[in-house]
């Protein structure tokens, strides 16, 4: 239901993302009707937050110049009020990633954190076996490192996995179900970042609105899975974000 309120309202997301999903999250953004806008030059990143209606900050390839343009954009993006969500994707690989991540969080007032348990371990200093931008291994209790995370950075924290989670530090919701496939193609879970940043721009109650999204994007791995070709199982995604985002308030 939230993909088709993000098609009534269009909203323009600024996506500082990396290089590995950049055209699949653009092709995913316009598929439900969001307008994206890939940009990290230094000299523009700010005007471009400016007109923007949210800021997805991805550090899958990360580098220096582009740390210090989140940075920038980060700033900007607090003072003028727009909604900002952090992937911290592969955070637990490298002291780099952590270090930016460290730096970013305690810069910047992210609206949503939205990560696997890797990194969620991560970020809460969680023991945890990281491999690269995959989950990893290990176990916690999901929800209340979730929560203390939500806590100390005093933000949203989504958690995907074969069950999504999200919470707000408080109130919170499971959405189960969708398919593994989608952690067979690249990108799933950056675009869904990219997709949540669209949904913070929506009227109403943001974790209800998130648990939609979540609802909705299980459901299109759940049908796209059904012809089980993982070649073409990114575009079937395509398609099946595009189909709810037309779907109406009933599409489920
Ligand atoms: N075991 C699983 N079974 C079903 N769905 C899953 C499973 N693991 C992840 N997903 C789904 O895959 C999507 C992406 O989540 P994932 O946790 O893989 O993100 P990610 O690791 O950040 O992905 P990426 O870095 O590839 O963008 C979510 O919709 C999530 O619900
Ligand atoms: C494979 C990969 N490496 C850095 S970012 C990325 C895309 C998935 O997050």
């Amino acid at each position: 239901m939230s993909m088709f309120k993000i098609r009534q309202k269009n909203p323009l997301v600024h996506c500082i993302t990396n290089y590995v999903v950049a055209n699949f999250t653009a092709n995913g953004m316009l598929a439900i009707g969001a307008s994206p806008v890939m940009a990290d030059e230094m000299d523009e990143v700010q005007e471009m937050v400016s007109i923007a209606n949210a800021l997805l900050l991805n550090i899958g390839t990360l580098n220096q110049r582009t740390l210090e343009t989140m940075k920038l954009a980060g700033k900007k993006a607090n003072e003028l009020n727009i909604p900002v969500v952090l992937d911290p994707v592969g955070v637990g690989a490298t002291k780099f990633r952590q270090n930016a991540v460290n730096e970013i969080l305690n810069s910047i007032n992210i609206q949503l954190i939205r990560c696997n348990a890797g990194e969620l371990a991560t970020i809460a200093g969680v023991n945890w076996h990281s491999k690269g931008v995959d989950s990893g291994e290990g176990s916690m209790d999901v929800a209340s490192v979730a929560k203390q995370v939500a806590h100390q950075y005093n933000c949203l924290v989504i958690v995907t996995g074969a069950a999504d989670y999200v919470t707000d530090g408080k109130n919170e919701e499971w959405v189960p179900g969708g398919n593994e496939l989608m952690t067979q193609v690249t990108g799933t879970g950056c675009l869904l970042s990219a997709i949540c940043a669209a949904t913070l721009t929506l009227e109403g109650n943001k974790i209800q609105n998130l648990q939609n999204v979540l609802t909705d994007y299980k459901k299109v791995a759940e049908n796209a899975s059904k012809k089980k070709l993982l070649g073409s199982f990114q575009m079937e995604v395509i398609n099946g974000i595009h189909e709810a985002s037309i779907g109406g308030e009933q599409w489920t």
